[in-house]
């Protein structure tokens, strides 16, 4: 059965068909509420000495869009690895539907990212495809559906971000933001069950940024799907996300939903809400005391 909207209704189920997040892979017992789909428990990770998180738990429901916000280098697009299997924990757990990600074997991984879709900074599409083929080569990969069924369910994606009319464009003839909708429309295309942007309005205007951001929200719902987004633009996400969580040294400094981030007094919230450049959060990357790395011992002239 697919998920509420059916954005490929009557074709979805084959799509769907397969061994995603299967029966048979290991589903360890895991005393979660049953309706969390992503779970960190604790997580700690480091790229080799360097520790960017340290003990993060946090916990998204099933269907809801959650943004992850904090400074730059805060460790955001590694809480995305982290969920999608691309890096593991030191310490702790990260659970995906039930499943503990880092135990997942090559298959396993393989079956979970079939069931994700990621939009990423500036959309990455294969420049020489066309705006159809694009978006169907998530399902000639994934999918043995014939010709004829996957040129409906380009269509039906494209036409679902409003872009049915661009189907034999190349990407060189988008705009941004109509790259950016075709990136969206294959990510989609699997109608995955859990969607992963990292800041999917970089770049674009303010028009095509607030078309993005609630085509987002609409997809989303439309698919059911649970959706992790990173992202800095504070007030289109607060728009659309149904909670937010805020990264600060490595770990989740302050959460809550775009009402109780409005209305918060915490300092890193308020910061983010208000773009405040003094603030919590440091510009500077950690660095050795700037005196003495500019030969002037204890001097700080
Ligand atoms: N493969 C890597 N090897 C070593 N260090 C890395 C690697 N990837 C990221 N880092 C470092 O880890 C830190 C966290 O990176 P991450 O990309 O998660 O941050 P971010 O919060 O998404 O940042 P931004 O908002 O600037 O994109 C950064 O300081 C970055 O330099």
């Amino acid at each position: 059965m697919c998920k509420k909207a059916a954005l490929s209704r009557g074709v979805c189920a084959q799509v769907r068909a397969g061994p995603v997040f299967s029966a048979t892979a290991t589903r360890l017992t895991h005393t979660v509420e049953p309706d969390a789909f992503i779970e960190l428990d604790k997580v700690s990770f480091a790229y080799g000495s360097r520790r960017i998180l340290d003990g993060v738990s946090l916990r998204i429901a099933r269907g809801k869009l959650a943004a992850i916000m904090g400074g730059s280098g805060s460790g955001k697009t590694t809480l995305l690895r982290l969920i999608s299997g691309q890096v593991k924990p030191d310490s702790g757990r990260v659970w995906v539907d039930g499943q503990d990600v880092a135990k997942l074997n090559t298959a396993g991984l393989y079956a979970m990212r079939r069931r994700m879709g990621m939009l990423f900074q500036f959309g990455a599409l294969f420049t020489d495809l066309s705006v159809q083929d694009n978006v169907a080569f998530p399902l000639r990969e994934h999918t043995g559906l014939p010709d004829t069924m996957i040129r409906d369910l380009v269509l039906m994606k494209l036409q679902a971000v409003g872009l049915r009319g661009a189907a034999g464009l190349m990407p060189a003839e988008l705009s941004g933001g109509m790259a950016r909708r075709v990136a969206l429309a294959r990510a989609i295309a699997l109608d995955p069950d859990l969607m992963l942007y990292d800041e999917p309005f970089t770049g674009l205007d303010p028009i095509a940024l607030g078309t993005i951001a609630a085509l987002i929200k609409r997809l989303n719902d439309a698919l059911g799907a649970t959706a992790v987004m990173v992202t800095h633009d504070v007030h289109v996400s607060l728009n659309v996300v149904d909670e937010v969580y805020f990264v600060a040294d490595g770990k989740i400094v302050a959460s809550g939903t775009p009402d109780q981030v409005r209305h918060s007094a915490d300092p890193f919230v308020r910061q983010f809400v208000d773009g405040q450049p003094d603030g919590p959060v440091r510009l500077h990357y950690p660095a050795e005391d700037y005196a003495s790395q500019l030969g002037l011992g204890g001097r700080h002239g």
